[in-house]
């Protein structure tokens, strides 16, 4: 394919005027622009206007849309069909559009007789070419008579206008199951349009889930590498533009969802087009692992996150030479504690750190993917670590902790090193805000090439959490996201945007054990290891109740994990024990988790760490 293949966005996708959306669409970089007839419709530009604008933004129309209801009528509403349809003509002469789109008519006044159809659309087609205008005849999932692209492509073939040709959709034609290989019959000068979005599974009404639940590609559960492939081997040479339907996107910053969008794309073209293209992506890095992830905690905070690293069994083995930050290490697990005394209890991971065989490719893959790139300050005789930053604010660092300058050097060594109860992070897990769950999701997969594990959903405490993890093929690095499903009242008990980091050991009991020493176990209550008894009965059910250790296995193998309370205001850390390849992260014993943070809340943590400390 070639790697000067134009990318678009149907303007429904995003949020705001006519003139928001091509502002969003074209800083994104986007190249051309499907305009949505209803934008049109309430803008106050004169569509000559919309053209200049357009083309002052370097945007090209590559289609308008979409003309409903058109086809199989009887002759009245024939007649009425056309008067319409030459309105729009004139409409998309003044705003210098040359494709407009069909769908399949969903009208009760339709009749089901393809002849009749195919007869209509080339009447239409003719009239369309005396105008300069091209026809993509779509088919809607719902059509009343046409709902699928071999139908519409039936229909097309039959009406044989050199005008008239398909519109794809990949939601209508992966939503509704169809096999998507027969597109390799149709010819190319036959595929007029091809526009991509992707979905969640969701069983419901197919109008509902097109029109409420689109997503952009890579976001949902359609396999839209192989769909883009197929409609790219039967020659097809025009835009890939995203046609994407979302209740969440309709509200957001079109500015960031258009990024979000052109994302996407980017990363779907990439899975098309040979790694050597020119002007491609740099490939995804392998990562290695963690190096490091850095919290920030306020002055009041520092000491409750100190003393749980020290109660894990971590050694504060550097200090920075020029910033208030300190090292801690055990095993292959780095935590860098940033320390600012005027956020009063405040905590958050401030940065994750990855280990990439080459940090600065890595850091321009990132940027291609428009991730904004982070002017860190730093002395001269300090690493210049490449920095992005991830939509949640969340700094991300590529680095090689293996060579001799590496990032290791800023900090000086103060400390000696202890018996290693933890090895190494096993995963960072990040909650987002309700409205950039699914960007935040596209950002960590794309630029890290991680991939995507099934989405999981519970009922917690404080209501419905959705969450994503995702992972390398080697499982190295393991990112978990979380999302309140629904954007939280005045009722909000939990804890607001919790963060952890989960460490990795072989001997949990141990862990769990040090950190009760020290107050700061978070306690499960009996009631779930009853349940647990009544599920699973694992076979050490009193050494779980113990030491507090929750519970999950899967096909595979085993998982036990254990928390430390709530950190400052959102930060805690997870130890986990792993067993024979269990792949998950106990998502369903999240709900016990929250509920006993809560409890400890009440029960005021800050007394009871200092107490100890
Ligand atoms: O939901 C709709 O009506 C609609 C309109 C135009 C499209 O291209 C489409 O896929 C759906
Ligand atoms: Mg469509």
């Amino acid at each position: 394919m070639p790697p000067n293949r134009k990318l678009g966005i149907a303007t429904v996708c995003l949020s705001g005027t006519l003139e928001d959306k091509l502002d969003a669409a074209a800083a994104a970089g986007f190249d051309g622009v499907e305009i949505f007839e209803p934008d049109l419709v309430a803008s106050a530009l004169a569509p000559e206007e919309i053209r200049t604008r357009c083309a002052d933004l370097g945007l090209n129309i590559d289609l308008y849309q979409p003309f409903r209801d058109f086809e199989a009528v009887p002759p009245d509403l024939l007649a009425a069909n056309l008067r319409r349809a030459e309105k729009k003509f004139d409409l998309m002469e003044r705003l210098g559009a040359s494709m407009a789109l069909v769908c399949s008519t969903v009208s009760p006044e339709s009749v089901n007789d393809d002849d009749l159809a195919a007869e209509h659309l080339h009447l239409l087609a003719t009239r369309a070419a005396e105008r300069g205008v091209r026809i993509a005849y779509e088919a809607l999932a719902w059509g009343r008579h046409v709902s699928t692209f071999d139908h519409s492509w039936r229909i097309v073939r039959r009406a044989d206008h050199p005008d008239l040709g398909l519109c794809l959709d990949s939601f209508h034609i992966l939503s509704r199951g169809s096999d998507p290989a027969p597109i390799r019959v149709i010819p190319a000068e036959k595929l007029f349009f091809l526009q991509l979005a992707d979905a969640p599974h969701l069983d419901m009404d197919v109008l509902q889930w097109s029109r409420h639940h689109r997503l952009f590609p890579g976001q949902g559960a359609f396999d839209l590498p192989r769909f883009l492939d197929l409609v790219l081997r039967s020659g097809y040479e025009g835009p890939l533009s995203l046609e994407v339907f979302n209740d969440v996107f309709r509200q957001s910053d079109p500015r960031v969802a258009a990024v979000d969008a052109l994302r996407s794309l980017l990363s779907l073209r990439e899975s098309v087009e040979p790694r050597s293209v020119e002007g491609g992506l740099p490939a995804p890095p392998e990562l290695q692992g963690f190096a490091f992830v850095e919290i920030a905690a306020g002055g009041g905070a520092a000491p409750e996150v100190t003393g749980a690293l020290d109660a894990l069994g971590f050694t504060r083995t550097g200090r920075h030479r020029s910033k208030p930050v300190a090292l801690w290490e055990q095993g292959s697990a780095r935590v860098l504690v940033n320390t600012d005394v005027d956020a009063g209890d405040a905590t958050a991971v401030a940065a994750i750190a990855v280990e990439s065989p080459d940090p600065a490719a890595s850091a321009r893959r990132a940027e291609r993917l428009l991730a904004p790139v982070l002017s860190r300050e730093h002395r001269a005789d300090e690493a210049d670590l490449a920095a992005i930053a991830a939509p949640d604010g969340t700094s991300v660092f590529f680095c090689r902790t293996d060579v001799e300058e590496s990032w290791l050097a800023d900090f000086e060594a103060v400390g000696g090193s202890a018996p290693s109860v933890l090895s190494a992070v096993d995963h960072v897990a990040l909650t987002q805000q309700t409205d950039d769950f699914d960007g935040a999701a596209l950002f960590y997969r794309t630029v890290f090439g991680l991939h995507p594990e099934v989405p999981a959903e519970v009922a917690a405490p404080f209501g419905l959490v959705r969450s994503l993890s995702m992972t390398d093929a080697a499982q190295w690095v393991r990112i978990a996201l979380s999302v309140a499903a629904v954007r939280r009242g005045e009722w909000a008990p939990g804890v607001p945007h919790p963060q952890h980091v989960a460490f990795a050991t072989d001997d949990i009991a141990g862990a769990a054990a040090r950190l009760r020493d020290r107050g700061l176990l978070l306690a499960i209550p009996d009631n779930y290891y009853d349940d647990l008894d009544a599920r699973i009965a694992p076979e050490r059910l009193d050494l779980l109740r113990e030491h507090s250790l929750l519970y999950d296995r899967d096909e595979q193998g085993e998982f036990l994990h254990c928390y430390t309370p709530v950190l400052g205001t959102r930060i805690f850390f997870e130890v986990v024990q792993r067993i024979s390849g269990y792949r998950g992260y106990g998502a369903l014993n999240a709900p016990v988790r929250m509920a006993a943070h809560r409890r400890v809340r009440l029960q005021g943590l800050a007394s009871v760490v200092r107490g100890v400390a």
